[in-house]
């Protein structure tokens, strides 16, 4: 048997750019360890999905890559975390600029309480962005570019909290990638959506990777298995095992993956 590794192998990259990455990281909260020496490698423009029990650290480490964990009081990170190459927690990285660069979308929908292309504009006006008619440019480009615009084309200036909860996920990804980001990170996107939004979600994700680098998180193995070229399995804040996604579902490394793949053992 080979020896498990849960960073890359060069032949599992296939002369892919790492997007992501992460070397010995530690997050304790309060004391309380989390994450305990994680390893992991994100391929840029790919869909990589994390799974793993409840409570292994998945959202956790999502946050380690936008500096997310940051705003959480009592939460300490050590170890290495790369965007491209860079490290995330270098002295003076803006963190406006990052989280611009790795937009994250939450189970549940967040849209501003503003109308529909105001939340897609949002962050170009942030940006510093004036000119209107760039604005509705880009705007519609985004809304495009999440499936949505044929839906809300007649209802821009309606309030987006008035869009079916598909649909507000599919906005607050067009206001992720308004900005034009590198990275998106998902956290459980779609569970709280119903099956057929769900489905409508899962073609995004996958449209999306042809210009976006999307690590997401889901407790759903179907949904891993349709979305994702690559998928790690977390268990007791690591990650143990990371291959091309059909590889880990039909011949994974280890008793621990193809327990909790198969349903046998889903508890941490
Ligand atoms: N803000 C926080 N403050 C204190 N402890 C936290 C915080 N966030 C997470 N934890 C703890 O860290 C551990 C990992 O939690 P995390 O949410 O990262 O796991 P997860 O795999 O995403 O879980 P789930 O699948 O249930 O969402 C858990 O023990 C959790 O209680």
């Amino acid at each position: 048997m080979n020896v498990p590794t849960p960073a890359m192998t060069p032949d599992l990259l296939d002369g892919l750019e790492l997007a992501l990455s992460a070397r010995g990281v530690v997050v304790d909260y309060a004391g309380r360890r989390a994450l305990d020496g994680v390893d992991l490698d994100v391929p840029r423009q790919r869909v990589t999905a994390l799974v793993g029990p409840s409570g292994c650290g998945k959202s956790s480490l999502l946050r380690c890559f936008n500096r997310l964990n940051d705003e959480i009081a009592d939460c300490r990170v050590a170890g290495e975390v790369r965007l491209f190459g860079e490290d995330a927690y270098a002295d003076g990285v803006a963190l406006p600029d990052l989280r611009r660069r790795v937009g994250m979308v939450f189970q549940k929908p967040n849209p501003f309480p503003l109308s529909v292309s105001d939340n897609v504009a949002f962050g170009l006006r942030l940006a510093g962005l004036r000119s209107r008619r760039e604005i509705e440019q880009r705007v519609e480009a985004a809304l495009r570019a999440a499936a949505l615009w044929d839906e809300v084309r007649d209802r821009l200036g309606d309030s987006a909290l008035a869009l079916s909860a598909g649909q507000q996920q599919r906005l607050v990804i067009a206001r992720a990638i308004a900005v034009e980001p590198d990275v998106l990170l998902m956290d459980e996107p779609a569970s709280m959506l119903d099956p057929i939004s769900t489905l409508r979600f899962e073609e995004l994700v996958v449209a999306l990777a042809e210009r976006y680098t999307v690590l997401v998180v889901t407790h759903n193995m179907q949904q891993a298995a349709r979305v994702a070229d690559y998928t790690a399995f977390m268990r007791g804040g690591r990650v143990l095992e990371v291959d091309r996604t059909e590889a880990i579902f039909t011949n994974p490394r280890l008793r621990e993956t193809e327990d909790y793949i198969t349903g046998r053992s889903r508890t941490g």
